[in-house]
């Protein structure tokens, strides 16, 4: 396909090592925690509490979570995906352009040309967009629109599930935390294409390699396709895909935050012979905000700020190749 990006080209000399060494190991498909956020607004405060309960436990013991009756309607996830499929649909050639839809020189990315390993490779293209990019995207409205509605009520949510989480770590600011330190141009929106792998089959090859998200919290919207895979207690597992939920995961910043109790977790994509398409809303806060520990527990992790955060990452994929992330910030770290 002119779409696709040159994938075969580009990985020639690691393609052949698949049939040799490494095999993969079997990993089993779970259901996420499900969460019916409809009890939030519920008269019963026995329902209220529980279902807040249900949110602490599944951000503190899997660090993910699938949410339903979240609030975004289907209508905004069907002309997401709508939109999402255009745009990919382009040729290839038009979206390395530097200026394609009037987006920033790095939002459109592909694979991983310096992969050296079997490891590294990914075996799909993304849009990486900053929130305060979408007002310069006047060349494809319908798009710029879509995602903004997206944006919008995703936001919605993301801060309805932080405060919760924060709540619950007796965090003195709850209130106003969020309110202050994420304005809504501070998010990013990832639109993910996975395309067809002709070696899907190996079960080794990554549409996206394994990473933790740097941000507070995810709100994804996948398709039915499934893929995504979470480190559990040492082992992958599968994610069932649910058309109707959403999927919630902690990311670094929070963990960062509740001191280790909210959990940040390794996740991957395995590539499929199906096409696959997903969103990801990224709950950021603005560059100077400061992340400090809260709670009683002596703080783990040194106070860092957001902007701190994402120049050490960039700079730890450039020199090694992936980010060390949270770990680097450990008080312990030497
Ligand atoms: O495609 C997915 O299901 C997950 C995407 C993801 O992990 C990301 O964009 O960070
Ligand atoms: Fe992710």
């Amino acid at each position: 396909m002119d779409f696709d990006p040159p994938f075969q080209q580009t990985y020639k000399t690691l393609l052949p090592e698949l049939g040799k060494g490494d095999k993969a190991f079997a990993v089993e498909e779970y259901e996420l925690p499900s969460i019916n956020l409809s009890h939030l607004l519920s008269p019963n405060q026995n329902e209220r509490e529980k279902c807040i309960d249900e949110i602490v436990r599944a951000a503190s013991t899997w660090g993910f979570f699938q949410v339903v009756n979240h609030g975004i309607s289907d209508e905004v996830l069907k002309n997401m995906n709508y939109e999402e499929k255009k745009v990919f649909h382009q040729p290839f050639e038009k979206k390395v352009q530097k200026n394609f839809l009037g987006l920033s020189p790095d939002s459109y990315r592909w694979g991983n040309p310096k992969a050296t390993s079997l490891k590294q490779l990914s075996w799909s293209e993304a849009f990486h967009i900053c929130m305060e990019d979408l007002s310069g995207m006047n060349e494809s409205k319908t798009l710029r629109f879509t995602m903004e509605k997206f944006a919008k009520t995703a936001r919605g949510l993301a801060k309805t599930l932080a405060e919760i989480l924060a709540d619950n770590l007796g965090m003195i600011k709850t209130g106003t935390y969020f309110q202050e330190n994420c304005p809504p141009n501070s998010s990013y929106i990832r639109m993910n294409r996975y395309p067809p792998c002709p070696y899907s089959s190996s079960k080794l090859v990554c549409g996206l390699i394994p990473h933790t998200d740097s941000d507070f919290l995810s709100v994804v919207f996948q398709d039915h396709v499934g893929g995504l895979q979470l480190l559990k207690d040492g082992k992958w597992i599968a994610v069932k895909p649910n058309p109707n939920a959403l999927v919630i995961n902690i990311g670094d910043l929070f963990q960062a935050l509740s001191n280790g109790v909210y959990k940040s977790i390794r996740h991957r994509v395995i590539a499929t012979e199906v096409e696959r398409f997903s969103v990801a809303y990224f709950y950021c806060p603005s560059n100077d905000a400061i992340i400090e520990s809260c709670g009683e527990e002596p703080a783990v992790y040194k106070q860092f700020t957001f902007g701190e955060y994402k120049i050490q990452n960039e700079k730890d994929v450039e020199d090694i190749g992936d980010k060390i992330g949270l770990q680097r910030f450990l008080r312990s770290y030497i």
